[in-house]
This record gives structure tokens, C-alpha cells and sequence, in this order.
């Protein structure tokens, strides 16, 4: 056997193609293109890379992208100035805070003070609480990327067994409680887990969301499961995952790779993300369909 490979670059070109088309009659029929801030802070390369291929996503699909890039030194108090006024700006129906902030900052005091409706990242408590208790709400975009993914590729997930490696606010969590809601049995392993390659044989869906170098290893693997690699590490100027690629493709029965896999389904489920905030921020009802 050897895995099909899930191309999430492919995929996320056609949800950005749909989204562009929505946004379109959105405008005409609200007046106004749905706008989305994103906000950097500090000089992180890696982080001005993903920004920039944000900013060039959302005008690509027919939104306002409105940039803010701040020095590190940046106090608490101004950053949160500055998502007072995001709130409060109705040109933008989205608002991103590029993470990780530098170290002074409190990163969960910054993403308490966004809006709930303009949390485009899904990051909000009231956001993660919907998620959690089944109300509608804005859902993290690499969690709903991967579960895109998995649907495309295995149709209904009920009663399947799934393992999520990792258990972080941003893509481990929102991820068990995505597979919770389609009915998968869910365990999420972290670094205190006992005996990780004895859960990873169980699972028929395995999401790795670790930022630990290819740790997952094909010999881990039960023949044919879906593994969704959410990992980007830079190892040697050269991007990998956290599953080991060369040893779990023959095993796997379909595996998304890195770079091409999960990475650009986030910036395409940012832009559908914005789309619906700019619906509900216009009182246009959104038909969900094929979003
Ligand atoms: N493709 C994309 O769009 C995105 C990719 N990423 C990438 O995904 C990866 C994870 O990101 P993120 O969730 O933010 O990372 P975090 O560092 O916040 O979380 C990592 C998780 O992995 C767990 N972990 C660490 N070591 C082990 C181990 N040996 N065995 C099992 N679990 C372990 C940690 O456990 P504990 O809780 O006990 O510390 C923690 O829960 C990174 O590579 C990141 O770059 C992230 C966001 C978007
Ligand atoms: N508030 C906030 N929201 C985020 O969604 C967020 C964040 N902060 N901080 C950083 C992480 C990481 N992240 C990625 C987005 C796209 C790719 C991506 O497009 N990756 C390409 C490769 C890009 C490259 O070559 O570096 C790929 O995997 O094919 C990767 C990672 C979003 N994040
Ligand atoms: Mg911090």
C-alpha cells in the first residue's frame, strides 16, 4: 500500500476560488467589501512571511486587508488601543493578532479584548465556549482546515477512532472538539502521555500537532489510517512536519504533506472565516453550502 496524498494546497486554491465568488456578491449586494486587520508585532520573519501571504489571500479574494505592523517594544496598553479601535472600525469585519506576541505582552489578555464577532482566528473563550457547548461561533481556521480535509477524503468520520497529538488552545483542543462533533472517539495525547505509539496504532484518523521535527513514525501507524500533519518546523532551512514522511506514506492510507498540506488551507479558511463575520457584522443571512 502506499498512502494518497491529500493536497491541501490544491484544495485550499478552490475554497479561496468559492470564497472570492461570495465575497463578490456579498459586496454588491451590502455596499462595501469585507475587510480583515491583521496585526504584527515585532519583527519575526517567519511570522512577516505568513502575514504578507495573508495580505496577499484576502485582496486576491476581493477584500480590504487593512495591515498594522507595530515595533516589539509596543506596550500591552497600545496594542489593546489599537484592537479598541479595530472594534469599534466598521470597515473591518475581521481582526487577526499575529501569535506568538513578544514575551511583556499577555497574549490572552489581547485576545479577550477582541470582539467575539470579528474573532476570525476563533480564539476568543466566547468562541472556543461555543465550539465547545455546540452553539455556532467562529471555529480556528487550521483545526477547520484539517477537518475540511478529512471529509473530502473519508466522507462521514461517526465512530471512527482519532488521536490528536497536542492539546494547544489554537489547533489541539478546537481540533478533539471538531472530531467530538462529527462522532469520532477522540483522544488527545500530549507530553505527559504514556506509550504514544500504542495510541497512534488504534486510530484510524491521526492529527499530529506537536512542533516536534517528523516524531511520528510510520511503524506507529495502523495500515491505512488518514494522518493530517499540522507541524511546521524548520529543520535546516528546509520545512517539515511532525510526522515523519518517508516511513508513514507506505502505511498510511492518505497523508497530507508539509509544505502543501494543512498550511494553506488555514489562510483559506481565514478568508471564509472573514466572509461569514462580514455577513453577520452586515445582517446578510449566510448560506453556509459548500463553505
Ligand atoms: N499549518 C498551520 O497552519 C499551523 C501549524 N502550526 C504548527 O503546529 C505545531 C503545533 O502548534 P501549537 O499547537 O501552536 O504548539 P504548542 O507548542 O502550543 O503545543 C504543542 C503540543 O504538543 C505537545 N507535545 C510536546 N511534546 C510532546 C511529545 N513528546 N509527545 C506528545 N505531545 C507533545 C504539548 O504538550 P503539553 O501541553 O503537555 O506541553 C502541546 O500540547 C507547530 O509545529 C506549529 O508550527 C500551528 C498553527 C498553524
Ligand atoms: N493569530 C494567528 N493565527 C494563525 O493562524 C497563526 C498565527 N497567529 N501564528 C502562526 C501560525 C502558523 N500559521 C500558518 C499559516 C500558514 C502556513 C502556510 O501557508 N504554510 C505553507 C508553507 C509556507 C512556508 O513556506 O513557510 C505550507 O505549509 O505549505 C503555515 C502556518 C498560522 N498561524
Ligand atoms: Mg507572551
Amino acid at each position: 500500500m502506499n498512502a494518497q496524498i491529500i493536497d491541501g494546497k490544491a484544495f485550499a486554491q478552490g475554497l479561496r476560488e468559492r470564497v472570492a465568488e461570495r465575497t463578490a456578491q456579498f459586496s454588491e449586494r451590502a455596499g462595501r467589501v469585507p475587510g480583515l486587520a491583521v496585526v504584527l508585532v515585532g519583527e519575526d520573519p517567519a511570522s512577516q512571511v505568513y502575514v504578507r501571504s495573508k495580505h496577499k489571500a484576502t485582496v486576491a479574494a476581493g477584500m480590504a486587508s487593512f495591515e498594522h505592523r507595530l515595533p516589539a517594544e509596543t506596550a500591552q496598553d497600545e496594542l489593546l488601543a489599537l484592537v479598541a479601535s479595530l472594534n469599534a472600525d466598521d470597515a473591518v469585519d475581521g481582526i487577526l493578532v499575529q501569535l506568538p506576541l513578544p514575551a511583556h505582552i499577555d497574549e490572552n489578555a489581547v485576545i479577550a479584548a477582541i470582539s467575539p464577532d470579528k474573532d476570525v482566528d476563533g480564539f476568543h473563550p466566547v468562541n472556543a465556549g461555543r465550539l465547545a457547548t455546540g452553539l455556532d461561533g467562529f471555529v480556528p481556521c487550521t483545526p477547520l482546515g484539517c477537518l475540511m480535509l478529512l471529509k473530502d477524503r473519508l466522507g462521514n468520520l461517526s465512530g471512527l477512532d482519532a488521536v490528536v497529538i497536542g492539546r494547544s488552545n489554537i489547533v489541539g483542543k478546537p481540533m478533539a472538539q471538531l472530531l467530538i462533533r462529527e462522532s469520532c472517539t477522540v483522544t488527545v495525547a500530549h507530553s505527559r502521555t504514556r506509550d504514544l505509539p500504542a495510541l497512534v496504532r488504534r486510530a484510524d484518523i491521526v492529527v499530529a500537532a506537536v512542533g516536534l521535527p517528523e516524531m511520528v513514525k510510520g511503524d506507529w501507524l495502523k495500515p491505512g489510517a488518514a494522518v493530517i500533519d499540522v507541524g511546521i518546523n524548520r529543520v535546516e532551512g528546509k520545512l517539515v512536519g511532525d510526522v515523519d514522511f518517508a516511513s508513514a506514506a507506505p502505511v498510511a492510507g492518505a497523508i497530507t504533506p508539509v509544505p502543501g498540506g494543512v498550511g494553506p488551507m488555514t489562510i483559506a479558511v481565514l478568508l471564509r472565516n472573514t466572509l461569514v463575520a462580514a455577513h453577520r457584522n452586515a445582517g446578510i443571512a449566510f448560506e453556509a453550502g459548500t463553505l
